[in-house]
């Protein structure tokens, strides 16, 4: 298969070649090769197979979802709302639809099918500048014009035109609208055509033009009543200017999840240079637009350090339909998602997912309508957890169909890991993913220089060998589009 988009067709050696090998310069600069005790740190190609990779709890290999699952429960677990636990009836009680005006309505989903309030165009109208004639002719041509807007015109007597323009509307008893470049007026204000007899009918040996010519008749496109777009249809410009066309000033959706995202750490700086074993927060920023575009509306993102007490109850007293973390998922003493989690009777959906980076990542029920994912602290493994259990949840939630799964062939063999899928920074160039370095749960310098991330799976993928691939928001709908 072919990626979708320009990509696939970009020629070799043209300018948006340069700018992808720009790109992977940007990231190969500095390569070192991967350590071969399993504990590689990304800056390299991939790691190579571990036994037993560092950090994993025994218990753990037991309990985690593998990553193609873990993705459908999280997809299934916003539909199953209402009902306790994972499978649950699709008695998907998503939020009420709401009304939003057409300035609000980009990039949500219709929930009420858009039927037209009117006939499309509501009355006959002109398609071209010229004159409205009746009859054969020549022509007596009135001395008033039709504008569009203008108000109904008098209707024209056989022989008789009037002068009119693209969008007014037809005089009653129009026979065709003649265009202004094939007309001509003669000295006593007769209009003639000027038609090439071949594009003309004959009858009675009069030359006439086609019955209709140029005219758009009314509920041409549609009739007040008729379907025009179903239930589920994403909002894109051209639906907001269909909808406004048939008449609407507001549109019935789905309306946009809420989220919130809670900010875990105590090591976490929001200015200035990394000091003293404090680092900045790198997901404090990337998060919330990252959401956006995944059509979630960011309620709030509060930094909650490492301090159980003020975790619970921003958990607690949270209205989001989606309560997002970062850090603390895992084993330390101050790693405090799980324990909470327990205490305030949450029920865990997925506890741990077979995919590097990420694979401490949990999805839990909070209560009916409430879900939290919880991310790793480390910047990748964040960025994992996001596409394997936030971006279905959400599209669940924002009734978003699902994207079509395309493959491309890797440039270059990706080691595996023994039993978990793996996700990798690629760049898409030509028909190609070509895998990035820094990959590392760590880091986000490959990511950021990626159109996608590459799922390879258990045991690793070969040169050639195609790789599902997960696109990131901006590479497919443009940086300006997805972030409203
Ligand atoms: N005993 C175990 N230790 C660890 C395991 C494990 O299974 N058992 N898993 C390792 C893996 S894999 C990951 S991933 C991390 C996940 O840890 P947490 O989710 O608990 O995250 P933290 O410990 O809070 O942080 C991990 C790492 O990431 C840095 N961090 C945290 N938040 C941010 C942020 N907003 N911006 C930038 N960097 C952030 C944090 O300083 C740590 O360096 O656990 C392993 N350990
Ligand atoms: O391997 Mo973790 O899941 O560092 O990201």
């Amino acid at each position: 298969m072919t990626a979708p988009g320009t990509r696939a067709e970009a020629p070799a050696g043209d300018t948006d070649d340069l700018d992808v090998e720009e790109a992977l310069a940007l990231v190969r600069e500095g390569h070192r090769e991967s350590r071969d005790d399993g504990t590689d740190d990304g800056a390299g190609q991939v790691p190579g197979p571990s036994p037993r990779p560092a950090g994993e709890r025994p218990a753990e290999r037991h309990r985690a979802t593998p990553w193609p699952r873990a993705r459908e429960i999280a997809a299934r677990a916003a539909r199953a709302q209402g009902t306790r636990g994972e499978g649950g009836a699709a008695a998907g009680a998503r939020r009420a639809p709401v009304q939003v005006s057409l300035g609000d309505a980009l990039g949500l989903v219709l929930a009420a099918p858009l039927d037209a309030l009117t006939d499309l165009p509501s009355f006959d109208t002109s398609a071209m500048d010229g004159w409205a004639v009746a009859g054969p002719g020549p022509w007596q041509v009135r001395e008033e014009g039709v504008l569009a807007g203008h108000a109904q015109p008098e209707p024209l007597t056989d022989g008789e035109a009037v002068r009119i323009a693209t969008g007014a509307r037809i005089p009653a008893d129009t026979t065709a609208v003649l265009r202004s470049e094939h007309g001509r007026i003669d000295t006593q204000g007769r209009l003639h055509t000027t038609l090439p007899h071949s594009r003309l009918r004959s009858s009675g040996g009069t030359p006439m033009l086609h019955h209709g010519q140029d005219i758009r008749p009314r509920g041409q496109e549609c009739r007040s009543g008729d379907q025009l777009l179903p239930v589920g249809t994403l909002v894109t410009p051209a639906v907001l200017g269909l909808a406004a066309a048939a008449g609407y000033d507001t549109v019935t959706v789905v309306p946009r999840p809420r989220v919130e995202v809670l900010v875990l750490g105590d090591e976490l700086l929001t200015e200035g240079l990394p000091h003293d074993g404090l680092i900045r927060d790198a997901l404090g920023p990337m998060l919330p637009p990252w959401l956006r575009a995944l059509g979630a509306d960011v309620i709030a993102v509060r930094r909650i350090g490492d301090d159980a007490r003020a975790l619970r109850k921003a958990v607690t007293g949270s209205k989001a339909d989606l309560i997002v973390t970062t850090g603390g998922t895992a084993a330390g003493p101050v790693d405090h998602v799980h324990p909470i989690l327990e205490r305030i009777g949450a029920e865990l959906l997925v506890d741990g997912v077979k995919v590097r980076p990420g694979h401490p990542m949990l999805l839990a029920r909070t209560k009916d309508h409430q879900h939290l994912v919880g991310l790793p602290g480390n910047p990748l493994a964040a960025v994992s957890g996001l596409l394997t259990l936030a971006e279905p949840l959400l599209r669940t939630l924002a009734a978003h169909p699902a994207p079509e799964p395309y493959t491309l062939p890797l440039k270059e063999a990706v080691q595996g890991h023994p039993y978990d899928t793996r996700l990798i920074p690629v760049v898409l160039r030509g028909d190609h993913a070509v895998p990035l370095h820094y990959n590392g749960p760590a880091m986000l310098r490959g990511v950021a220089a990626a159109d996608a991330l590459a799922v390879v799976p258990p045991g690793g993928a070969r040169q050639g060998e195609e790789a599902e691939l997960l696109d990131l928001p901006w590479a497919t709908a443009g940086i300006g589009v997805c972030f409203t």
